[in-house]
C-alpha cells in the first residue's frame, strides 16, 4: 500500500442530490472502503484513494487549493465558482476531467404565475433571486440587461411570495418545485450534470496513474449501464437485415453453427437499451434463440 502523500483524495458531496450516485460510482469502479468514525472520510482498502465528504459548494475550493486531487460536483457549481474566482482576479486552477451521467438539471429563469415574460428584456429593472449570482450576472451582461440580483443561499423559490424578488433563477429538473410554488419556467441559462474536476498542480506518477485508471473505469461503468450482450441464431441470408436491427452495436461476431450450414450465431454488444420491441423485430426478421445478457464490466 502507498504512503499517505501518494493517496488520491476525492471530495464528494456529504449529503444531497449527488451523494448516493457518487458513492455508488466509486464502488462500481471497484473501491472497497471503511468509513471513518466521524463519517467525514472513507478510506479506500483496496485502492490508494480516500473520499472526503463536504458541502458541494466547497468542492471547487478544495480542489483549487490542492487539498483534494479530485472532486465530484455539478457543472452549475463549477461554473459559478469559476466566474466568482475570475471576478476576484483569481485564476481558477481546477480542470474539468469528465462529465458524469447523473445530477442532470438546468439553471432557469422562472416567473410567478400570471406574470408575463417575453425574453431577457422582461428582466430589465427587476429583482431576481438566485444562488448563482455570477452565472446570472454573465447572462444579463451578455444581453445588456440591467437587473438587481438578490443572492440567497437556499429556498430561492419562495422569494417572490415573500416580496424579495420579481423573478427567480434556480435549478430545475422535473419542474415540480416550480409548480408547487406557482412559478413557470421561462428560459434555461445553463444545462448541468455532475462532473469530475481535478487539480492541475502536477501530481506524482503513482497518483497520475490512479487518476488514469479511475477515468478508464468510470468510462467503463457509464458505458455498461445501457449495454447488453445479445446472442441469437440467424439464417445467413437474413444477416444484413438483422444487423440493422441491433441497437448501437459495433461489428458483431458471426460464428458458424455446427452441422447447420445455413444458420450462424450472432453475438453483439449493444450500447443502447434493448426493448421487447427490438426482440420482436429481430424474430420477425428471422432470428431465433435470442438471448439478452447484462454486461457487468467493460474496458475499451
Ligand atoms: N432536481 C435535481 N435533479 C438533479 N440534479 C440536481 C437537482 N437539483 C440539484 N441537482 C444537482 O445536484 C447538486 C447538489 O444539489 P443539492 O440540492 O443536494 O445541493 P445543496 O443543497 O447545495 O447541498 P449542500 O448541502 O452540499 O450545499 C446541484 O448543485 C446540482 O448540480
Ligand atoms: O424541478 P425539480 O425536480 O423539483 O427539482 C428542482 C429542485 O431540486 C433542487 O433542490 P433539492 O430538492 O435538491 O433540495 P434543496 O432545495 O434542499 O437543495 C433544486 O434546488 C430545486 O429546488
Ligand atoms: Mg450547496
Amino acid at each position: 500500500m502507498m504512503d499517505k502523500a501518494t493517496r488520491l483524495k476525492v471530495a464528494l458531496q456529504k449529503s444531497g442530490r449527488l451523494t448516493d450516485n457518487s458513492l455508488d460510482l466509486m464502488v462500481r469502479c471497484g473501491l472497497k472502503y471503511s468509513r471513518g468514525k466521524d463519517q467525514l472520510m472513507c478510506y479506500g482498502e483496496n485502492m490508494p484513494l480516500d473520499l472526503l465528504f463536504v458541502r458541494d459548494d466547497d468542492i471547487p475550493d478544495l480542489v483549487q487549493q490542492d487539498v483534494c486531487d479530485l472532486g465530484i460536483v455539478g457543472l452549475n457549481v463549477i461554473e459559478e465558482k469559476r466566474l466568482a474566482f475570475q471576478a476576484k482576479g483569481v485564476q481558477p486552477l481546477f480542470d474539468q476531467l469528465m462529465t458524469l451521467d447523473y445530477g442532470k438539471c438546468r439553471l432557469s429563469i422562472a416567473v410567478p404565475d400570471g406574470v408575463e415574460y417575453k425574453d431577457a428584456r422582461s428582466l430589465h429593472g427587476k429583482r431576481i433571486a438566485t444562488t448563482y449570482p455570477n452565472i446570472l450576472a454573465r447572462y444579463l451582461r451578455q444581453r445588456d440587461v440591467q437587473a438587481e440580483i438578490v443572492t440567497l443561499s437556499g429556498a430561492v423559490e419562495i422569494a417572490p411570495r415573500l416580496g424579495r424578488a420579481d423573478f427567480i433563477c434556480d435549478l430545475v429538473s422535473t419542474g415540480s418545485t416550480l409548480l408547487a410554488n406557482h412559478l413557470w419556467e421561462a428560459e434555461t441559462i445553463l444545462e448541468s450534470q455532475a462532473a469530475i474536476i481535478t487539480t492541475p498542480v502536477p501530481v506524482s506518477a503513482e497518483k497520475q496513474d490512479w487518476i488514469h485508471r479511475l477515468t478508464m473505469r468510470i468510462d467503463g461503468v457509464q458505458q455498461v449501464k445501457e449495454s447488453k450482450y445479445i446472442m441469437l441464431h440467424a439464417p445467413r441470408s437474413k444477416l444484413a437485415d438483422i444487423r440493422k436491427l441491433l441497437p448501437g452495436s459495433e461489428s458483431p461476431t458471426i460464428v458458424p453453427l455446427d452441422g447447420n450450414g445455413d444458420k450462424v450465431a450472432v453475438h453483439a454488444v449493444c450500447r443502447e437499451n434493448v426493448f421487447w420491441e427490438t426482440l420482436e423485430s429481430l424474430k420477425g426478421a428471422g432470428a431465433s434463440a435470442i438471448l439478452v445478457l447484462p454486461v457487468e464490466k467493460m474496458l475499451a
